[in-house]
């Protein structure tokens, strides 16, 4: 199928099976809700103190469902790395709750955040973060032995496979292409099989081709029930998700479910022209 088509059809199965609809009201849903993937409450982050505080996070609450891609955007400065990191075990939060799984993680032990990011949580970043010396096996297997859970070399082949790389398991980054060595990482994020996975900026070192193949990939990952959680700057690549929420001075100011990027960059230019504060 064409690209183009292929948004249209992957549209109209977001629009059917949104599980968190915040804007619309729509037609009951059958039984209950399944429980959020991530689930931020009253969140705040401030950096600095006194006259040079920072609310990066201003009282954010944000469900992603099991299963969902959330693009998160913003102005600059709006918070999407602190909420991504926050929601992630990465950062702490100052007030508020981070569930993962209904596992309320607020105030977990250094250990245990550490154990939930090797195990449960898959991180992608704009620059790969590849190590060099290591092939694109190894590199993928290294969450694996982090992790210190039985595993074998069939599930590093499979993750590889599944990003579309099984003729390239020998190769160093050096001698892949930007979009490759992002598969790559992206293999190596997946290959715990992890509760979510977050992405931040996954295309925005890439040209608009390789872009487009990380967006079809991670579309695919969704659909075989995948949560996405994925920062981005771009609304063509924010059109590709299940759903956009969107950010301004630290805290949420709404979401559309299965925009297109006019809509969504619309929307953004909104929110960037209005005043601070407003
Ligand atoms: N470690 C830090 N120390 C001090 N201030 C910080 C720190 N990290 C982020 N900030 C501030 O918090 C606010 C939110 O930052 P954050 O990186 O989350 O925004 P963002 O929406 O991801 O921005 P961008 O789109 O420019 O990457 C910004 O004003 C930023 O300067």
């Amino acid at each position: 199928m064409s690209r183009k088509p292929r948004q249209r059809a992957a549209r109209e199965r977001r629009r059917s099976r949104n599980a968190y609809p915040k804007e619309r009201t729509s037609t009951p849903q059958p039984g209950p809700l399944p429980s959020p993937a991530i689930s931020l409450k009253d969140v705040t982050r401030t950096y600095g103190h006194g006259d040079a505080a920072v609310h990066a996070l201003n009282g954010v609450s944000i469900d992603f469902g099991p299963g969902t891609w959330t693009a998160v955007m913003g102005p600059s400065g709006s918070g999407k790395s602190t909420l991504l990191h926050c929601a992630a075990g990465l950062e702490r939060v100052d007030s508020g709750r981070v569930l993962v799984d209904g596992t309320d993680i607020t105030h977990a032990s250094d250990a245990d955040l550490t154990a939930l990011r090797r195990g449960r949580i898959g991180f992608v970043f704009q620059s790969y973060n590849l190590l060099g010396s290591l092939t694109a096996e190894e590199n993928v297997a290294l969450p694996l032995k982090l992790a210190r859970a039985p595993w074998t070399p069939a599930d590093v082949r499979r993750a590889l496979d599944e990003v579309g790389l099984s003729g390239r398991t020998g190769h160093r980054p050096r001698q892949l292409s930007g979009g490759q060595q992002q598969r790559v990482a992206i293999a190596r994020a997946i290959v715990t099989r992890p509760s979510v996975l977050f992405a931040d900026e996954p295309t925005g070192a890439l040209d608009s081709t390789s872009a487009a193949g990380v967006l079809d990939l991670l579309r695919d990952l969704a659909d075989r029930g995948q949560t996405i959680v994925m920062v981005t700057h771009d609304p063509a690549a924010a059109a590709h998700a299940d759903a956009t929420v969107f950010l301004r001075d630290g805290a949420f100011t709404g979401r559309a479910d299965g925009a297109d990027a006019r809509a969504i960059a619309d929307r953004l230019l909104t929110l960037e022209a209005s005043p601070c504060g407003a």
